[in-house]
C-alpha cells in the first residue's frame, strides 16, 4: 500500500489515496500503522475515496482504530494532497465527511503547491443530546462535571465530532495526561469526547491544549480549535474571529454571524511518501 505522510500543525496522518472504499479491517490497520515504534507512526489514517456528492470523500481512522466523523487538520491535508498530486486543478475543493456532510475548502497555492487552506467547517451543533452528551438542553454552556472528585465546568460543541471545552488558569502547562483520558471516557459522553483545555488571553487570542478522543495528546486539533472558538463566544470571552494557538501552531477561526458557519484557516504539509 502506497501512503503519504502529512500533517497540519504537527497533527499527523498517514494519507491513503486510490482505494474505492474503506478497506476491511481499516481499524486494525490504523492501530498497526499509527504505532510510532513498530510502524509508520501517526495520529490517524486518512482515506481519500470517491464521492457522489463532492469532489472526494474523506474517512478518518484514529490511532486507536475508532472512526471519527470529521477532522479539521486532515481535511486541509486532503485538500493539499488532491491539488498537489493533480487529482483536481481547482482551488475550491469539496470534501464529503461522514460527520459534517459536504465541505468547501479554498486552498492557497504558492509555486504550484498548497500552503494553507480555508475550510468551511459547517455550523456548530450545540443541542446537548446531539453533541452527544447526556444533557438534554439546547446549549450546554459552563456546565458542571466531576471526575474523580475534581470539579470542572465545560461547554459542549459538535463540529460533526464531539468536543468538551474547559477553561483553565494556564492551558499551556495544564496536566493533560491526568485529566484528558478521564474526561474523554466520562459517562456524560456516550460516544466519548475530544477534550480541549483553554486559556483566553484576549478577545482575539486563545491558548488551547487538546486531549483527542481515540488519539490522546495531539499537537493540534482543527475541529477542537473551532469548538473552542464557538465555546468562547458563547461564554462571552472572545470575538467571533480569533487565533486559537495550539502546541503545534496557530489556527485562525471565524464563526460567521451571517451564516452561522465556522471557518478554519491553517497550513498543511507533506513530509514523505512510502510503501508499506
Ligand atoms: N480524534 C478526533 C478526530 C480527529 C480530529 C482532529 N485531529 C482535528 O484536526 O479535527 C475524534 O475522534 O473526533
Amino acid at each position: 500500500m502506497n501512503f503519504t505522510k502529512m500533517h497540519g500543525l504537527g497533527n499527523d496522518f498517514i494519507v491513503v489515496a486510490g482505494e474505492k472504499e474503506l478497506p476491511a479491517g481499516a481499524d486494525q490497520l490504523a492501530i498497526k500503522l499509527c504505532n510510532r515504534f513498530f510502524s509508520i507512526g501517526a495520529d490517524g489514517v486518512v482515506f481519500i475515496l470517491p464521492s457522489e456528492k463532492a469532489d472526494f470523500q474523506m474517512r478518518i481512522i484514529n490511532s486507536d482504530g475508532s472512526e471519527a466523523e470529521q477532522c479539521g487538520n486532515a481535511i486541509r491535508c486532503v485538500s493539499k494532497y488532491v491539488y498537489d498530486h493533480k487529482l483536481i486543478d481547482a482551488t475550491e475543493i469539496t470534501i464529503e465527511t461522514i460527520g459534517a456532510g459536504v465541505q468547501k475548502v479554498q486552498v492557497q497555492v504558492q509555486d504550484g503547491k498548497v500552503v494553507t487552506a480555508r475550510v468551511d467547517m459547517g455550523a456548530p451543533i450545540l443541542q446537548g443530546l446531539q453533541v452527544p452528551t447526556t444533557v438534554d438542553a439546547n446549549e450546554v454552556i459552563d456546565y458542571p462535571i466531576e471526575v474523580e472528585g475534581q470539579a470542572f465546568r465545560f461547554t459542549a460543541v459538535s463540529m460533526g465530532n464531539p468536543h468538551c471545552v474547559i477553561y483553565v488558569e494556564d492551558a499551556v502547562h495544564f496536566d493533560l495526561a491526568t485529566w484528558g483520558p478521564k474526561l474523554e471516557a466520562h459517562p456524560m459522553f456516550p460516544r466519548k469526547i475530544n477534550v480541549e483545555f483553554a486559556t483566553v488571553r484576549s478577545r482575539t487570542f486563545t491558548d488551547m491544549r487538546v486531549w483527542e478522543r481515540g488519539a490522546g495528546p495531539t499537537l493540534a486539533c482543527g475541529t477542537g480549535a473551532c469548538a473552542t472558538l464557538v465555546s468562547s463566544v458563547l461564554n462571552g470571552l472572545s470575538d467571533r474571529e480569533a487565533t486559537v494557538s495550539l502546541k503545534g501552531g496557530d489556527l485562525f477561526i471565524e464563526w460567521s454571524e451571517a451564516d452561522n458557519r465556522v471557518y478554519m484557516t491553517g497550513p498543511a504539509e507533506e513530509v514523505f511518501t512510502g510503501t508499506v
